[in-house]
């Protein structure tokens, strides 16, 4: 008889992060709108819509902005074109870049230089600021950017962006220059979570692409989600990638094959199973166990 998964995720948690930093940046925000000529607005390709933040879009929503949908080297590629008649039907411009891939740095320059000039023509440059949740990769972007400008010898020895793989790294605002002609600012900004996470899958969906912090939700939970996800998705890459002998619903059984492999069998049990759940959602997350996007489109 075929296997029978999960078609709904059970829990009850409510999910909620919105640490102070995050109320001063948006206000911080808010205060430096009348220096800025365009806006890009950074989401995670994997949560499309997810990502964008109400409290955000209420941010200069009087200038030219770019939704740009970052990490798209661990979504799914055959959802791109769907993705992006949606933002199209709804008269946003947006651009799919995996930054670390360096896919269309330049292009999304150039946009802020077009979209800046027709604007504001008396401008002595464009200045662009970077919204977006945590963790999406805007620390990332503008270092990019710099780099593309520093084969242009602008942005030697200047300080960098600040990038970590946890979620809240960029704390306060700061201005890059990054590129010389024409000349481009940006401005960093920390990462603005929702205030209020409408329902627990939100959450979740924004837990396991790094947007909240692991400690917020549990990672015994958000790797029993990812395994929701992987057989809701019909995605078995794990079953090989982790010695189990077939698909399962089961976290435990996941677990118990993840301490075998790694060697964990003998530790405290708890911990046993912690180091399994944080391995498990490092393995996602560099997208060992497939591409994905999560929001249906
Ligand atoms: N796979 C992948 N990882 C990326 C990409 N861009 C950034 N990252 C990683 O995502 C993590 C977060 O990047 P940051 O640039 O610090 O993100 P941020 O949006 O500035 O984060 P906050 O400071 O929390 O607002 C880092 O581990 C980056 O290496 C990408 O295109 N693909």
């Amino acid at each position: 008889m075929a296997k029978t998964f999960r078609s709904v995720f059970k829990t009850t948690s409510v999910i909620n992060w919105f640490p102070g930093h995050m109320n001063m940046a948006k206000n911080s925000m808010k205060a430096q709108l009348g220096n800025i000529d365009v806006i890009i607005e950074v989401r995670d390709a994997r949560i499309p819509f997810t990502s964008a933040n109400p409290l955000l879009d209420g941010i200069g929503n009087h200038k030219p902005r770019l939704v740009v949908l970052n990490k798209s080297d661990l979504a799914n590629s055959n959802m791109k074109a769907r993705v992006e008649a949606r933002f199209d039907h709804e008269n946003i411009d947006s651009m799919f870049t995996s930054v670390i891939k360096g896919k269309h740095i330049q292009k999304i320059l150039q946009w802020c230089t077009a979209a800046g000039k027709s604007q504001f023509q008396s401008t002595a440059g464009t200045v662009v600021m970077i919204v977006g949740i945590p963790n999406v990769g805007k620390s990332s972007m503008i270092n990019a950017f710099r780099s593309l400008s520093s084969s242009l010898k602008v942005s030697k020895g200047k300080k960098k962006a600040v990038v970590g793989a946890t979620p809240g790294v960029t704390v306060r605002t700061d201005m890059f220059k990054v590129n010389e002609s024409p000349a481009i600012y940006v401005m960093d900004t920390p990462g603005v979570m929702l205030p209020n996470i409408p329902t627990p899958e939100v959450g979740l969906k924004l837990a396991l692409t790094g947007a909240i912090k692991d400690d917020i939700v549990g990672v015994e939970l958000l790797a029993d989600y990812m395994l929701f996800i992987l057989n809701r998705m019909n995605s078995k890459t794990y079953v090989k990638a982790l010695g189990l002998p077939e698909a399962t619903d089961d976290i435990e059984e996941v677990f118990e094959a993840v301490a075998r492999q790694s060697g964990g069998v003998g530790k405290p049990e708890e911990i046993q199973r912690i180091l399994a759940a944080s391995y498990l959602l490092k393995e996602f997350r560099r997208g060992a166990f497939g591409t994905f996007t999560l929001d249906p489109v």
